[in-house]
């Protein structure tokens, strides 16, 4: 078992160029299962969500072939199967769109329930509606959500909560349905837009994806497309929020300003300075960050995924900080591990309330799930003394070279082996 160890207190300075937005390539890859035709996808990162979605096309037995670094091309004619593997299944939350995508194309879908980071319940219940709505008979035996359909018909369906993984997989069986199906109180991140823009490049009808309403006229075929990734909003805002915990001076590279406007708006109410330039944003921090307060909310708002690296930096900020997680109720498994760093921060349900501490001290400590890893990497890089992380898997989930790229800035990590 890997873990990072890094010496704290060292200022990142320079320029980090963010890779392709893991849960918009998680979404895309599976979506390619409807194209008739070859698809290029571009742009993706090289990360361990990738890997175990390309893991599961081929188990369909699709064709999946490597072009460079970050470039694949799909051919999903030969499919034969709509079972995915119980085991691929479980190591990742996304392979959800597996079912919309084999029951668009095939009306049939077997998959296992998904896995993904452990943050509190993650119930699908509004998949299940949307896909009941355009026709599908669900049965879930033995942990395999099983869904069937003799055709698909377009409907009206109301999400309850607002919901990314619904959103997509709504739009995945709906796009060779009959008729029009229209998803109201739709998600609206920008892996939605990502995702209706890539169907639509294969000839899908999707109007409205990113608004709350989504409107998609069922169409008899779709062919191939080539198709960039769209920047990874969450590894952006993990490097912006490292470079202020760290008190340096970083240009953020190939990113859309505004998918991290909350995250800007937020830095900036703490008195650090955020400089968008076209498809670049530097942060620049000089002294101790003033204590904000935080909710996190479906996207334009604040988002959940950077709550726990956030929740760092205000662990030195000056000033008592509260953060309300609104969307998951147990996205504070970190916490426990920042006390370890020296935090001060008591949490109560979906609350956490932060009395800033002047600095952190390096320590040992675990990661949790995915962003409580960045989390932990964020404290070290800011800490005063060697902290050392264990339980990297989650990490290699969603960040591409993470340790070259921190490198990069002048960070003092490194990775070692048990037996090193
Ligand atoms: C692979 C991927 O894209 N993961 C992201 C996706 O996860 P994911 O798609 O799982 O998250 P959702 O947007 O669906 O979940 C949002 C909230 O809705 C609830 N809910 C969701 C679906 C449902 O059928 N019923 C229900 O009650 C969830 O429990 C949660 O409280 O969006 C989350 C919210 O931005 C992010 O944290 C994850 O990084
Ligand atoms: C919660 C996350 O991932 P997943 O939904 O894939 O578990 C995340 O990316 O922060």
């Amino acid at each position: 078992m890997d873990k990072l160890i890094i010496e704290g207190g060292h200022a990142l300075k320079g320029e980090v160029c963010i890779s392709g937005a893991k849960n918009s390539a998680v979404a895309i890859l599976p979506a390619a299962i409807l194209a008739g035709e070859t698809c290029t996808i571009k742009n993706l990162p090289n990360i361990k969500d990738v890997a175990n979605i390309v893991d599961i096309l081929v188990q369909l037995g699709a064709q999946v072939k490597r072009e460079g670094h970050d470039k694949l091309v799909i051919n999903s004619n030969n499919i034969n199967t709509y079972k995915v593997d119980f085991e691929l299944s479980k190591k990742l939350r996304a392979s959800y769109y597996f079912i919309g995508a084999l029951l668009g194309r095939f009306k049939k879908a077997e998959v296992p329930f998904p896995g993904g980071c452990d943050i509190g319940v993650r119930p699908i219940d509004q998949h299940i509606k949307g896909f009941e709505a355009l026709g599908a008979k669900i049965t879930i035996e033995h942990g395999i959500i099983r869904a069937e359909a003799d055709e698909l018909v377009g409907a009206s369906i109301f999400l309850d909560v607002v919901s990314v993984g619904a959103t997509i997989n709504i739009m995945l069986a709906a796009c060779m349905a009959k008729g029009t199906t229209t998803i109201e109180n739709a998600a609206k991140e920008p892996y939605i837009v990502d995702t209706a823009n890539f169907l639509n490049a294969l000839g899908a009808n999707i109007k409205g994806a990113g608004t709350d309403e989504i409107k998609i006229k069922g169409v008899e075929r779709l062919g191939g497309c080539e198709h960039a990734i769209i920047p990874d909003q969450m590894e952006a805002g993990t490097y912006m929020i490292a470079a202020a915990a760290s008190k340096g001076d970083v240009l953020i590279k190939n990113i859309i300003p505004t998918h991290l406007d909350s995250i800007s708006a937020k830095m900036k109410e703490m008195g650090i300075d955020i400089i968008e330039n076209g498809d670049s944003l530097r942060v620049v921090a000089n002294s101790r960050p003033k204590a904000v307060n935080i909710k996190t909310m479906p996207y334009p708002g604040f988002p959940t995924d950077l709550q726990q690296p956030m929740s760092v930096l205000l662990s030195v900020a000056d000033g008592t900080a509260i953060i309300n997680e609104s969307i998951y109720d147990g996205r504070f498994k970190h916490v426990d591990e920042l006390k370890k760093m020296g935090a001060k921060i008591n949490v109560e349900g979906r609350i956490a309330v932060i009395e800033g501490v002047p600095k952190l001290l390096g320590a040992p400590v675990c990661a949790t799930d995915l962003r409580a890893g960045a989390a932990m990497v964020v404290a070290g890089l800011s800490a005063e003394g060697e902290t050392i992380i264990s339980n990297l898997s989650h990490i290699e989930r969603g960040y591409e070279k993470l340790e070259e790229k921190l490198m990069g800035l002048g960070a003092k990590i490194k990775r070692i082996s048990e037996e090193d």
